[in-house]
C-alpha cells in the first residue's frame, strides 16, 4: 500500500518523528537535499558532464532551506552554484536559517531586490548558462498565490531558458501548486503555472498533488526520496491525529490473491463459483457499449456472463456474442423476472442503455433486488433532473462510475466547488469530492479519468494515477469506459468487494491499454487482458 499524504499529514509525521527523538528537523533536511541532488544525478546522469552551473530559487520556509543543502551539496561537487532568496534570511525558520548561514559562508546569496535573471545568466557567456535551476521556493507550506513580483521573475526566467536548454527541478513542488489538490493556487494565470518542471522529488511519501489533477503536468517526473522516517514515527502520527491520519488516500493496486483462480480459495471451482454477471443493453443499433462490458466481465474471469437486451436487439446481439449469453429484456418488469434466478449475482446498467424513464425503472427494480451493481453512463445521467432518487435506492454493494460530466450531474454542487479556481491552499481536491460523493450516494464512488479517484461511504480514498510511467491516454477512446464498468462487474460476479473490485479493475484497465499502446481502441481492452493476468501471476 503506497500513501498518498496531505501537507498536514507529512507535518504530523514529521512532528511525531521530532517528538520520538528519532531525528532532528537539521538531519532531515539535510537528508532532504541529498535526496534532492541524489535523484537529480540519477535521473539525469548526462548532467555531471555538463557545464557545471546551477541555479537555487530558496523560499522563506523549509523548502528553501533544503534548497541551501542543495547548493551546498552541488558546490562540493564542483558545481558552481549561486542562490537567490525569495525571502528575509533573519526570519527564515531555524533549521533553513541554519543551513542559510552556511551556505552563506560558502557562496553567494542574491536578494530577491537584485534577481535580474536575464543580465546575470547567460548574457553573452554561454559558460555562465545555468545547465540546472532548483526550485526550493515553497513546498507544502504553500497557502497563497505567488506574489505578482516573484511571478514576474519566475516567467521571466522561465522565457530566458527554454524547455532543453537546462534542467528544471523541483524540491517537494513545483511553486505555485497546491500539494493537497494538484491545482495551481493561481486565480490571475488560469492554472499556469510560472515553469514547467522536469523533474520533482518528493520527501517520504508522495503527495496527493503529486497525481491529482494538474499536478503531473507540472511536476514532470516524480521520484521519492527515502528520508528515513520509520514506520514508528508513523505510528505516532496515527496514534495523535486519528482524524488528519484516518482519511489517509493511497494508491490503488491489483489484488492479486483473488485476481487468482484456483488456489487454495477454490481448489476445485465451478463456474457459478465464479459468478454470473448480466449487462443489461440498450435498443438496435446501441448494443456495442453493453457488449464490450460483457466480453469485459467474461475476460476478467466472472464464471458466466449473459446480455440482457429488448427483443429488438436480440438478433443484433445474437450475431456478435458467442461465450457470452444472450436473455430477452423489454424493460424492468422483464428484469424482475430475470433476477429471480438468484445465480445472477452482479448487473451493470448504463452503458448504451439510453435515456429516460424506461432506464430510471430498471435501475431502481435492480437496485430493489439488492444485488451487486455497477452504474455507469445512462444509468446516472437518467438522474440528472433528480439526483435524490437515484441516492434513496443506493446501497453499499453498487459502485458508481461517472466520470467528470457524469459527476456534474449527479453532484452539481461538489462539482460547483471542485471546479472553482482555487485562491488559497489547501484547494479542495477530487479525492474529497469523491469522498463526499461517496458518503452522499452511500456507495463506491469511482471518479474516472486519468487520475481517478475511488471513494468509500466509510471515508477511505484511492487513487488510480494514469500518469509518469503509468501514462495510459491511449485510453481517451470511445468505449473504454464501458469495458471498465464490464471489467469491475465481472469482479463483483467473483465476490470481490465493491472498492477492491473497483480498484483492481482500475489498476489493471491501464495496464491493458499500455501492454497495447498506440492505436488502442476499446475492443482491444478485453483481448490484451489475459496478458495482464499472466504478468500479475494470475
Ligand atoms: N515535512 C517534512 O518532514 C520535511 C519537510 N521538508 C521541507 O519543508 C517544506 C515545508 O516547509 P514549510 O512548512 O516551511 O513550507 P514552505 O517552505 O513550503 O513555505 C514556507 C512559508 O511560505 C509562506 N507562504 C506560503 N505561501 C506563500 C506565498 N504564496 N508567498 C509567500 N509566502 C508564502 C508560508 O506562510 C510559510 O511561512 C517541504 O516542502 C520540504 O521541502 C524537508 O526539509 C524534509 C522534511
Ligand atoms: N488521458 C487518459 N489517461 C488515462 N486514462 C484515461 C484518459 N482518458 C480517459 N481515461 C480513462 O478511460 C475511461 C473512459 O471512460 P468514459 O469517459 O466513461 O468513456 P466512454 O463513455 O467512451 O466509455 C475511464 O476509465 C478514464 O479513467
Ligand atoms: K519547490
Amino acid at each position: 500500500m503506497t500513501d498518498l499524504l496531505t501537507s498536514a499529514q507529512m507535518r504530523a509525521i514529521e512532528q511525531a518523528a521530532f517528538d520520538s527523538g528519532e531525528v532532528t528537523g537539521a538531519e532531515l533536511m539535510e537528508r532532504a537535499g541529498q535526496g534532492v541532488v541524489d535523484a537529480v544525478f540519477e535521473v539525469f546522469p548526462k548532467l555531471q558532464d555538463s557545464r557545471p552551473v546551477a541555479l537555487v530559487l530558496c523560499g522563506p520556509g523549509n523548502n528553501g532551506g533544503d534548497g541551501f543543502v542543495i547548493a551546498r551539496l552541488l558546490s562540493e561537487r564542483g558545481w558552481r552554484t549561486e542562490c537567490y532568496l525569495y525571502g528575509d534570511p533573519a526570519r527564515l525558520p531555524p533549521d533553513a536559517k541554519a543551513n542559510h548561514d552556511r551556505w552563506a559562508g560558502m557562496g553567494t546569496v542574491v536578494p530577491f531586490g537584485d534577481w535580474r535573471f536575464s543580465l546575470r545568466w547567460g548574457y553573452g557567456d554561454a559558460e555562465e548558462t545555468p545547465s540546472l535551476i532548483v526550485d526550493a521556493l515553497f513546498g507544502t507550506g504553500l497557502t497563497r498565490p505567488l506574489a505578482d513580483d516573484l511571478d514576474k521573475a519566475l516567467r521571466e526566467l522561465d522565457t530566458r531558458f527554454p524547455e532543453g536548454t537546462v534542467r528544471r527541478v523541483a524540491v517537494d513542488a513545483p511553486s505555485g501548486l497546491c500539494m493537497d489538490s494538484g491545482r495551481p493556487i493561481d486565480p490571475d494565470h488560469d492554472g499556469e503555472l510560472p515553469s514547467r518542471q522536469d523533474l520533482t522529488i518528493s520527501f517520504h511519501r508522495l503527495k496527493r498533488g503529486h497525481v491529482l489533477a494538474n499536478g503531473p503536468e507540472w511536476c514532470g517526473q516524480v521520484r521519492v526520496a527515502d528520508i528515513g522516517l520509520d514506520q514508528g514515527a508513523l505510528r505516532l502520527a496515527r496514534e495523535r491525529l486519528r482524524e488528519d491520519l484516518s482519511d489517509m488516500a493511497a494508491l490503488a493496486k491489483p489484488d492479486i490473491y483473488f485476481l487468482r483462480k484456483g488456489g487454495e480459495e477454490y481448489p476445485i471451482a465451478h463456474k457459478y463459483d465464479y459468478g454470473h454477471a448480466l449487462v443489461l443493453s440498450g435498443g438496435p443499433g446501441r448494443s456495442g457499449a453493453a457488449r464490450l462490458a460483457a466480453r469485459a466481465a467474461l475476460r476478467v474471469g466472472a464464471g458466466l456472463v449473459s446480455v440482457a437486451a429488448p427483443g429488438t436487439a436480440m438478433a443484433e446481439c445474437a450475431a456478435h456474442l458467442t461465450s457470452v449469453m444472450l436473455r430477452r429484456c423489454n424493460g424492468a418488469s422483464d428484469l424482475g423476472v430475470l433476477l429471480e434466478d438468484d445465480r445472477l449475482n452482479a448487473l451493470c446498467l448504463g452503458p448504451g442503455l439510453g435515456l429516460g424513464a424506461a432506464t430510471r425503472d430498471m435501475v431502481v427494480t435492480a437496485l430493489g433486488s439488492r444485488r451487486r451493481c455497477v452504474l455507469d453512463a445512462d444509468a446516472l445521467t437518467s438522474f440528472a433532473d433528480q439526483p435524490p432518487t437515484l441516492f434513496a435506492h443506493l446501497h453499499s454493494k453498487v459502485v458508481l462510475t461517472p466520470h467528470t460530466g457524469e459527476f456534474a450531474r449527479l453532484f452539481p454542487d461538489i462539482w460547483e466547488r471542485l471546479s472553482r479556481q482555487p485562491e488559497r491552499g489547501p484547494a479542495y481536491s477530487r479525492i474529497e469530492a469523491a469522498q463526499e460523493a461517496a458518503a452522499r450516494a452511500g456507495c463506491t464512488v469511482l471518479l474516472k479519468g486519468p487520475d481517478s479517484v475511488i471513494a468509500e461511504p466509510g471515508g477511505r480514498a484511492l487513487v488510480h494515477a494514469a500518469s509518469y510511467d503509468r501514462a495510459a491516454p491511449w485510453l481517451a477512446t470511445a468505449g473504454s469506459g464501458d469495458v471498465l464498468a464490464g471489467m469491475i462487474t465481472g469482479l463483483l460476479a467473483r465476490g470481490f468487494w465493491p472498492v477492491r473490485a473497483v480498484e483492481s479493475a482500475t489498476w489493471m484497465h491501464v495496464e491493458a491499454a499500455r501492454s497495447f499502446g498506440p492505436g488502442l481502441i476499446a475492443e482491444d481492452l478485453p483481448e490484451a487482458l489475459p496478458g495482464v493476468l499472466s504478468s500479475l501471476g494470475a
